[in-house]
């Protein structure tokens, strides 16, 4: 058995509430993004790991995310990275749109494929694919030597930056990730062997509602 990774997406956002595409925008955490981000600490404090470091990203939600999970689990100062390999999906000429005119303009079936499919980027923006392409090489560098010498490691990051990490680790394919909604707040434990594979993967909290 090697080490532990914690993956958790950050509570609800400001654009989250107002239905915008994000992206790389910069909003903060709504109150109940806060909430959330505070519970899925919670769950961890009473989970009883005590991280080694923190990895985030370079937007503000993932960020204080981080820090309000390093706070419930009584490690406000803890050793935390920030990179913008970490970021959300580029939503490219959508950010900023309501994710509804959107399905409206240009219909239910193309917004989806633009959310969740694999290989095609939203206009102007970053396909899954894409946005796999700069974290797996951060993850594979400087995250993953973390894990596997046994340490404990959280990383508070993104719905599409996290979903291209889960799609590797629970080995998902193309088609199975179209359907892979991460809940915000919520965090993921994955024991992982010494080969890198998953030994265990528990799921702190409730994903049923994401969407
Ligand atoms: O960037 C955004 O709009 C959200 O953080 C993720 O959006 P999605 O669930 O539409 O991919």
């Amino acid at each position: 058995m090697s080490g532990t990774l914690v993956l958790v997406r950050h509570g609800q956002s400001d654009w989250n509430l107002k239905n915008l595409f994000t992206g790389w925008r910069d909003p903060d955490l709504t109150e109940l993004g806060v909430e959330e981000a505070k519970r899925g600490g919670k769950a961890l404090a009473d989970y009883g790991i005590k991280f080694d470091i923190a990895f985030t990203s370079s937007l503000v939600r993932a960020q204080r995310t981080c820090q309000l999970v390093l706070d419930a689990v009584g490690q406000s100062s803890l050793e935390t990275t920030r990179d913008q390999a970490l970021n959300e999906r580029d939503y490219g000429d959508l950010s900023g749109l309501n994710k509804d005119d959107a399905r409206k303009k240009w219909g239910e079936e193309q917004v989806h494929i633009w959310r969740r499919s694999y290989d095609v980027p939203p206009p102007g923006g970053e396909s899954l694919r894409d946005t796999g392409a700069r974290v797996w090489p951060y993850y594979l560098t400087d995250i993953l030597p973390r894990v596997l010498s046994g340490e404990k490691v959280l990383v508070a990051a993104h719905g599409n930056s996290l979903r291209a990490l889960v799609m590797v680790l629970d080995r998902l394919t193309k088609e199975e990730v179209l359907n892979l909604n991460l809940a915000t707040g919520v965090p993921m434990v994955y024991k992982l062997k010494s080969d890198s594979t998953v030994a265990s993967k528990e799921v702190l909290g409730d994903m049923s509602g994401a969407h």
